[in-house]
């Protein structure tokens, strides 16, 4: 199992460290654009081996695309990050560019793989992967939704004051500050709905904790995260390397599910060998339906930037 990922950055470096540590790839790529810099971090990363105990074989390359062929899974985190005040839609001046060409240089030399774009606006990135590329849907793949929940579980069980383990729960819906659905009706602890514990008022705390918890993060640090970014993604890429057929929201386009058409934007989805095997279909509120409404007129707005 070969996988590129592209940025050598905080997340790209981050998510090579974990799917090293987690040992279930022979090959982790790392490709950076900056010259020296992923051959450094592959080094550094490469001399923890022996002290976390892993046989992944990890390189690093100065934009040699040659060096990613015959990649299984590439990931992209190459762009910029935002500091803090901005949003992840300002990116997009940059970051639509670099996506472009990386997916496309990726692509010439990796006809089979699967991709899973980090880079932000992310739906947007995603859905640019489709427009611009002949990849079959079920083979891109947006990262958000994965850490959204990761972050809605922190905070459930901040709340609940429960250990994390015993928390349940899913983000779907646009990986923006104002665009995340968190499912506080179907979360759970120990099968038992959250919302036997907590209050309304703080189960909506939860919620606006969770939608601008990207936000938080890049206040205290100065630029964006990438601890949990980067483990996010390397679950996501165990889950299709090892095919474990696991449940995850993810960005998908949409041909109709949940009433959308023509768009990324994070669903539950069935990742296995082939990518993205199911778009799940789940029943939501009234209520979550109509947020999850709201969050993708604001992916499309976004979209609507792109010069395709
Ligand atoms: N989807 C998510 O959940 C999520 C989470 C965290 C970060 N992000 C996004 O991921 C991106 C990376 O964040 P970061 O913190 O790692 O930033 P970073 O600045 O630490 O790293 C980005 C790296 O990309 C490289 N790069 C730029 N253009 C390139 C190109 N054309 N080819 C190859 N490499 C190139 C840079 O040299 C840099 O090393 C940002 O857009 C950020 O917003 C998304
Ligand atoms: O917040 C950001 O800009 C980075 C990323 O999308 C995150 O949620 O951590």
């Amino acid at each position: 199992m070969k996988v590129t990922v592209v940025g050598a950055g905080a997340v790209g470096a981050s998510c090579a460290e974990y799917i090293a540590i987690k040992d279930f790839a022979s090959e982790v790529v790392l490709l950076d654009i900056k010259e020296g810099f992923a051959e450094g971090k592959a080094m550094d990363l490469m001399q923890t081996a022996s002290l976390n105990g892993f046989d992944t074989k990890i390189t690093g390359v100065t934009n040699d695309y040659s060096k990613t062929a015959g990649s299984d899974i590439c990931v992209i985190t190459s762009g910029i990050p935002r500091k803090p005040g901005m949003t992840r839609e300002e990116l997009i001046g940059i970051n639509a560019g670099i996506v472009k060409s990386v997916s496309s240089s990726l692509i010439e030399q990796s006809p089979n793989t699967i991709i899973i774009v980090v880079s932000n606006p992310m739906d947007t990135m995603t859905y640019l992967v489709h427009k611009t590329t002949n990849l079959p849907k079920n083979r891109i793949i947006g990262m958000g939704g994965a850490l959204d929940s990761a972050r809605f579980k922190y905070r459930l069980a901040e709340a609940l004051e429960a250990p994390i383990s015993d928390v349940d729960g899913m983000v779907i819906g646009g990986h923006s500050d104002k665009g995340m659905v968190p499912l506080t009706a179907h979360a759970t602890r120990n099968s038992v709905k959250v919302s036997e514990f907590l209050s309304a008022d703080r189960l909506d705390q939860v919620k606006e904790d969770t939608k601008v918890g990207g936000a938080t993060l890049t206040k205290l640090l100065g630029t964006s995260a990438w601890y949990a970014p980067g483990a996010a993604v390397s679950g996501l890429v165990q889950a299709i390397a090892c095919d474990q057929k696991k449940m995850f929201p993810c960005s998908t386009l949409l041909e109709g599910e949940y009433g959308l058409n023509d768009l990324c934007i994070g669903v539950p989805v069935i990742l296995g060998r082939n990518g993205i095997e199911e778009i799940v279909t789940i029943k939501l509120s009234d209520a979550e339906e109509a947020h999850l409404k709201e969050s993708a007129e604001g992916v499309q707005k976004t979209n609507g930037l792109l010069e395709l």
